[in-house]
This record gives C-alpha cells, structure tokens and sequence, in this order.
C-alpha cells in the first residue's frame, strides 16, 4: 500500500542514521580546526560578496548555508552555547561530532541506539557531577581571577596582542552593570572604531550615543546636565493640517503656521520648565523646534534608537516619556558630562559621570573593519565567561585539563554500570578527548603523545594537567592562569549528549520533496489535516521547517 505522496523521499533505518550521523559529523569537521589558542581562522565569504574571518564556532556555523536537518541541530547545539555562557561554541559542536562519530562504530557492531542513548545520558549526568566536584571555587572579589578567565576566552581570536588590556575592560564592564538583579551583558556595548590600535581602546562608564546634535546653534558639551527623554516627535502633525485648514485667504495661511509655530514653541517650553539642559528624542524634531531648543540652549538629539533610550534611562535614572504635557521635573535624568565628541572620524554624543552607570560602552578600536568585528566577537565570548563566573563562582583549568580527567573517571565508571550501557559509556569517555586531542593537533603537536602525556599526569592524580598550546608540554594549567567557568563545560556536554542522542534515535526520515529543498511550503489545500501534523512534528524536531508539506 502506498501512503506517501510520488514527491516524497523515505530512508529509513541504518541508511537513515547512516545519513544523519555523516551529516553531524560533517558540521564538527568544519569548525574543528579552529579550536584553541592555535585554531585557524575561517573566511565566509556570502552571496553577495560579504567577507566574514572569524574563530569563532557559533558565528562559522550560522554563516554557512546549513539546510540538512541533522545537521542543524549541530548547529543548534552551538546557538544554545552562545546564549546560555557565550563561550565553548567550537568545544559543544566538536564534542557532539564525536558522540556521533564513536556511536557509528557501536551502532555497527550491533548496539541499539536505545542503549547507546541511554549510556551517554548515563555518561553526562555523571560527567556533570565529576566536574562540579573538581570545579575550584572563585570569588567576584578576586579580579586577578576574573581578568585571566576574561583573557582565557579571548586566546586565539585576533584580540591576542592587546588581551590583557581588553580583559580589564571586560571585568570593569561586567562589574559596572552588575546589580541586585544580576548580570545583563547587553547593558554592555561595543561601540566599533576603525583606525588606531586594538591597544586604545577604552571603557566609558556612560552611554554613547551614535547620533549628533540636531542644530549647529546648541552646546557642544553640557556640564551637570539634567537629561529629558522623549519618545515622541517634536512636530506637529501632517494630518492636522489636512483636515483642519482651508485656507480662503494668504492672512489665514499665516495665522495657521503662527498656531503651528506656536505649538512648537509649547512643546520646546515644556521641556525647558521642567528644566531639561539635553534631550533625547525618538523621532523628528520640527527645523523651527529645533530653532527653539537651540535658543533656549538645550542640547537635542532626534531619532534615538529605542535600545539607546532605555539605555540612558537606566544610566541617568531618566523616565522616558510619551507625552510631552505630562513632563515633570522628577522625571528627568542626571549626567555630569553630555558632549558631542570625535570617535574616529564620526561624530557621537558622550553621556557620561552618570551616578550609577549600569551601562557602559567599550570603544572597540582596530585597523580593519575585519579585525574590529572579530574582536567584537571575541569580547562577547569573554563578558560571557565572566558573567557566568560571577553567577557560578566555579571555575575549571582549561587546555584539555577537564575532559581528560573526565575520560578516565568516566571509564572507571563504565565498569559500575554494566551491561551493553557500559560500551556507550566507554565510548562517551573516549568521545570527550576529542578536546585535547584537537587542540594538540591544532597546536602541530603529536595528538597521540600529547594524550599519552595527560592521561599519565591525570593518572597520577594532577587533575590541572593540560597542555600548553605553545610549547606542547604538559603544564598545570591553573598556576599557568588557564581557566574557564564550570558552565561553558557542563553546558557543552549537556547540549552535545542531547544532539547526539537526538540524532541516534531517528530511525526514519521522511521528507516531502528531497533533503536539499524543493518542495517547500506546498500551498495546495487539499492535503488535509494530518499530513500538517506530521509536519509540525518534523519541525519540532530542528531545521525541518517547511519540510511538512504533501505526505
Ligand atoms: N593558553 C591556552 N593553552 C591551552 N589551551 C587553551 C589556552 N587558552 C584556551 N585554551 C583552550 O582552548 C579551548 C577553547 O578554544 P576556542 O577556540 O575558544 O573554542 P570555543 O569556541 O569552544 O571556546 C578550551 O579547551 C580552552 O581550555
Ligand atoms: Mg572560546
């Protein structure tokens, strides 16, 4: 009997894992070389010639066109990294590519993916527990600490020459927008500069607005400037003119605009009563508004970005109001210091001796656009692991040190457990040192030495043994300042398994269309109800999107 519509590609079984699995690795494969301090670079160039150079896993992978099912939920993998540390992309999807690569070979001599599924979950819940035993406690108080897990996530990301001057701004940044509330990170900005050194950058504790003032007539610079915010226009609106005036003669045309200017004057004097020196506003600003504003001396900037207002709400303890007849003195911020300043070549508004500046902005500077960006990213990575040590306060030695502990414990384990799980679980410990054996031979080094090396310095009970990408020696990484927080670790081998034990389960796969597209959003209606389900299912499932079509 046949169910399936002519369109429609079935493969099921072990072609199916068969096809999955490769997918998977594929995706690990791509990003792997770029792993640690001697990773290599990846140049993703798009359809219409944009040129992106980066290190970093999360930023390869959403650049590259990935439209396998299987394979995005790799990618998937690396997302979920990047939202909940910010660093460890590269690590989560290489370990997932791993998981995938030792289960072939058990699923070929005849585990059930059920119990192989079942091993690694058993594998990483214990993993889990053996890392947070070991993890080394660290205090928000101990900022030597913080600056070497700040510099740590930037090895090897383009940033090498000026880390340690970036780490400072990292900490001080993240230190600067903690609150009773937590860390937001997004209360941190990166305002990119190209020109000048990595070295000059610098950390304004204030906001900086990308905007200038809006008349050559108003103040450069504000001292002790009470800040109005404005989410509104100061114009009057078009569509009151159309419908009130019909003007009969040219007296009645000036008495109309005289109303306008008028009401464009009330505006202005609001703002100046409630004692407003700079003001920020959402949209336009009237030429004859800004006419006022400037006579009255007030410093005013139009089309502040939303982001931008919030920002500086939060900064000068303003209220952002709606409506300008409601404005009150209380609800206007204080800055010490608002001034039109050069950044660069291009003009931006300074707000800065905020009394709590709870938002900051990194001047970010570089030689090329290339490198500005990659910094960018390499400082995201960085206020991450801080954030997270400072929520977490546990840090683990990087350089491979964790997961080659991990295999050994893991192995030890294995025998605990019995039964055919006990393979899975052996091959989850085998599957972890995919780390340093990478990073070894990323490093140019022997990756079968280098491990020999470890196993023997962990076997002898240094659990901080890792290796020095540089030299190639076995070194204890915590007194060489290599850390990292516990969570870019946990969350790597928590999303890793889920992948990977996704993957595995999948014994069908059922495509409208074939895998590489066509076939998307079928609009004919007459296919009813449950073949939408089974699409939805799909969906469900990553990257199936539109796949759920004609069945
Ligand atoms: N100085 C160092 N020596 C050895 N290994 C390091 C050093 N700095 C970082 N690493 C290791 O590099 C790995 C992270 O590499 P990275 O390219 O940043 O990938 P990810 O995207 O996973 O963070 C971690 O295993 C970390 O311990
Ligand atoms: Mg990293």
């Amino acid at each position: 009997m046949i169910v399936l519509s002519e369109d429609s590609q079935r493969t099921s079984g072990r072609d199916a894992q068969s096809m999955n699995i490769t997918a998977g690795k594929a995706v690990a494969e791509s990003v792997r070389t770029t792993l640690g301090p001697k990773g290599m670079d990846k140049m993703l160039v798009d359809s219409s010639g944009g040129v992106v150079v980066t290190n970093d896993g999360v930023t390869i992978l959403k650049e590259m066109d990935i439209d396998h099912p299987a394979a995005n939920m790799i990618v998937e993998v690396s997302e979920t990294q990047e939202d909940e540390v910010g660093d460890g992309t590269t690590t989560a999807v290489v370990i997932a590519g791993e998981l995938l690569d030792q289960a072939e070979e058990l699923i070929e001599s005849d585990i059930h993916p059920t119990t192989l599924a079942q091993g690694y979950r058993q594998a990483a819940e214990k993993a889990k527990e053996l890392l947070a035993e070991d993890a080394i406690d660290v205090s928000a108080e101990d900022r030597e600490e913080l600056v070497k897990i700040a510099s740590t996530a930037m090895t090897g990301k383009g940033a090498e020459s000026a880390k340690d001057h970036l780490a400072e701004l990292v900490v001080d940044a993240v230190l600067a927008v903690q609150d009773e509330d937590g860390i937001d990170t997004d209360n941190v900005s990166v305002e990119k500069v190209v020109g000048g050194s990595i070295d000059n950058s610098e950390l304004v504790e204030g906001v900086i607005v990308d905007k200038e003032r809006v008349d050559d007539n108003m103040p450069y610079m504000v001292e002790d400037a009470n800040v109005a915010l404005f989410d509104g226009a100061l114009e009057v609106k078009e569509t009151e003119i159309d419908a009130e005036v019909n003007v009969t003669d040219p007296d009645q045309l000036q008495q109309f605009l005289d109303q306008e200017e008028k009401q464009l004057k009330e505006m202005v004097d609001k703002l100046a009563d409630a004692g407003a020196d700079v003001v920020f506003v959402g949209d336009g600003i009237d030429d004859m508004a800004q006419h006022y504003l400037a006579q009255e001396g007030i410093l005013a900037v139009r089309r502040a970005k939303n982001s931008d207002l919030k920002r500086l709400a939060r900064a000068t303890g303003a209220r952002v109001v709606g409506n300008l007849d409601d404005i009150e003195e209380s609800d206007l911020g204080f800055a010490g210091s608002v001034a039109q300043k050069d950044v660069g070549g291009d003009e931006r508004i300074f707000v800065e001796d905020v009394e709590d500046a709870k938002a900051v902005t990194m001047i970010l500077r570089g030689g090329t656009e290339h490198v500005v960006d990659e910094v960018e990213r390499a400082i995201d990575d960085s206020l991450g692991v801080v954030r997270v040590t400072l929520e977490d306060g546990k840090v683990l030695p990087g350089g491979g040190a964790p997961e080659t502990d991990l295999a050994l414990e893991l192995r030890d384990f294995a025998d605990s457990v019995g039964g055919r799980e006990q393979l899975a679980v052996e091959a989850f410990a085998d599957a972890l040192e995919v780390i340093p054996r990478t990073l070894a031979e990323n490093a140019g080094l022997d990756p079968i030495d280098s491990l020999v090396d470890l196993r023997a310095r962990h076997d002898a009970g240094e659990f901080g043994a890792g290796l020095d990408a540089y030299t190639g020696e076995v070194i204890d990484m915590e007194a060489e300042g290599v850390t990292e927080p516990l969570r870019v670790k946990t969350q790597a081998i928590e999303s890793a398994t889920e992948a990977a034990v996704m993957i595995l389960r999948i014994d069908d796969v059922i495509a409208a269309g074939d895998l590489s597209g066509g076939q998307v959003g079928d609009d004919d209606g007459d296919d009813g109800g449950a073949p939408g389900g089974m699409g939805g299912g799909m969906g469900g499932m990553g990257g199936m999107g539109g796949m759920g079509g004609a069945m």
